[in-house]
């Protein structure tokens, strides 16, 4: 896969000094064409200027993952889990990450649960900085800022308490221990958010009394029970069938669109790309692509889902071009660019045109 520079603000002035066919073929055409392109140029500069002042990367994002690196050593063998990765997810977005086995999912995830430390890079979830944070920093951060929900059902929950128990668990290791009405409220919010995912007639079960879907919708509830900025889910569906994943999906987007967490899944589950608004895939340890979806009412009511594929540009002006566009252009190695006033080409370097 070529990697391209194709962004940033260097293409900007360097189309002004003869990057790509317009400047070349701006050049002695009279006053006219002269002042023109001395319009363009003028209205780029300002829009580079404009984009400098900007506010700075992810100011307006809950998780905010920006030139990533997670080296591991086995065996003095250095694997790159992820390569410099950048992610930005706003407040209220339910997103899932989708990509191959290997390509870093797992290993982003466990970063931002406060469970692994990057190599290097920077990461920010709800303002807590995932690379400085101290063991007591993080301890708080697990318990307050994140809830989890993983794919083995026994990791999320704890067998010998009924479901509204383990939703209450995480409540009482966090903040006061005694006070009046305590363990009242806490048994109203379990209660409440046993009642929001659709589960209160289970409350009182333990986990080996619910089927997998009825166990992995009270871990949701677990999970909530903090009220965390965000909510991670590792494969969530992994070990369901297809109708009671559906079933999981709904529940995840309750909590989402109701309870107003960010939500944060990792699966291969092919039927998620249906599911949520954002899809974000990973690749060799790197954002690659991301599909975004919107729902659409027409005039006579009736509702339609647009969706749109996006491929991803680095915070270096990296993009990572699809595979079968390149193969299709034959282009390998170098490309040409050019830049317009609304967009950028890219073309073979052997193109006809150039
Ligand atoms: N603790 C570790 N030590 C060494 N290598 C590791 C470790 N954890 C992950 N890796 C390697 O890092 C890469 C990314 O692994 P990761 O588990 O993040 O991928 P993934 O996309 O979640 O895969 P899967 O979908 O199979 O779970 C892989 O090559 C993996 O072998």
């Amino acid at each position: 896969m070529s990697d391209i520079l194709a962004g940033g603000r260097e293409p900007v002035a360097g189309a002004a000094g003869g990057f790509g066919r317009d400047a070349e073929r701006g050049a002695g055409r009279g006053a006219d064409a002269g002042s023109e392109r001395a319009g363009f140029y003028g209205s780029l500069e300002r829009r580079a200027r404009a984009a400098e002042q900007a506010p700075g990367y992810g100011h307006d994002s809950v998780i905010a993952c920006d030139r990533l690196v997670r080296i591991f050593t086995a065996d003095r063998i250095e694997v790159q889990a992820l390569q410099g990765l950048d992610l930005l997810v706003r407040k209220g977005d339910l997103v899932a990450l989708v990509g191959a086995s290997g390509s870093g999912k797992s290993t982003l995830l466990n970063i931002l649960a406060g469970l692994d430390v990057p190599t290097a890079g920077s990461a920010t979830v709800a303002g807590c900085d995932l690379l400085t944070m101290n063991a007591k920093e993080r301890l708080r951060y697990r318990r307050e800022v994140v809830g989890f929900v993983w794919q083995q059902t026994a990791r999320n929950l704890m067998p010998f308490l009924t479901a509204a128990q383990n939703v209450a668990l995480p409540m009482q290791l966090n903040g006061e221990r005694r006070a009046p009405g305590l363990n009242k409220r806490r048994a109203a919010r379990a209660a409440e958010l046993l009642e929001a995912i659709g589960i209160p007639h289970l409350a009182d079960r333990r986990p080996a009394q619910l089927s997998g879907g009825e166990q992995q919708r009270v871990a949701i509830a677990v999970a909530m029970a903090n009220n965390p900025s965000v909510v991670l889910a590792d494969e969530p569906t992994g070990e369901l069938d297809s109708e009671t994943a559906a079933s999981i999906f709904d529940a995840f987007r309750t909590v989402n669109r109701e309870l107003g967490a960010t939500v944060v899944i990792v699966t291969h589950d092919p039927m998620v790309a249906g599911e949520v608004r954002r899809t974000v895939a990973i690749r060799d340890g790197r954002t690659s692509s991301e599909v975004l979806r919107s729902t659409l009412t027409g005039e006579d009511g009736t509702e339609s889902v647009s969706e749109r594929e996006y491929v991803m540009l680095d915070r270096t002006g990296r993009v990572q071009l699809p595979r079968e566009f390149l193969a299709a252009l034959g282009m390998e190695h170098r490309v040409a660019v050019d830049l317009a006033a609304d967009h950028i080409s890219v073309w073979p370097d052997d193109h006809p045109d150039r």
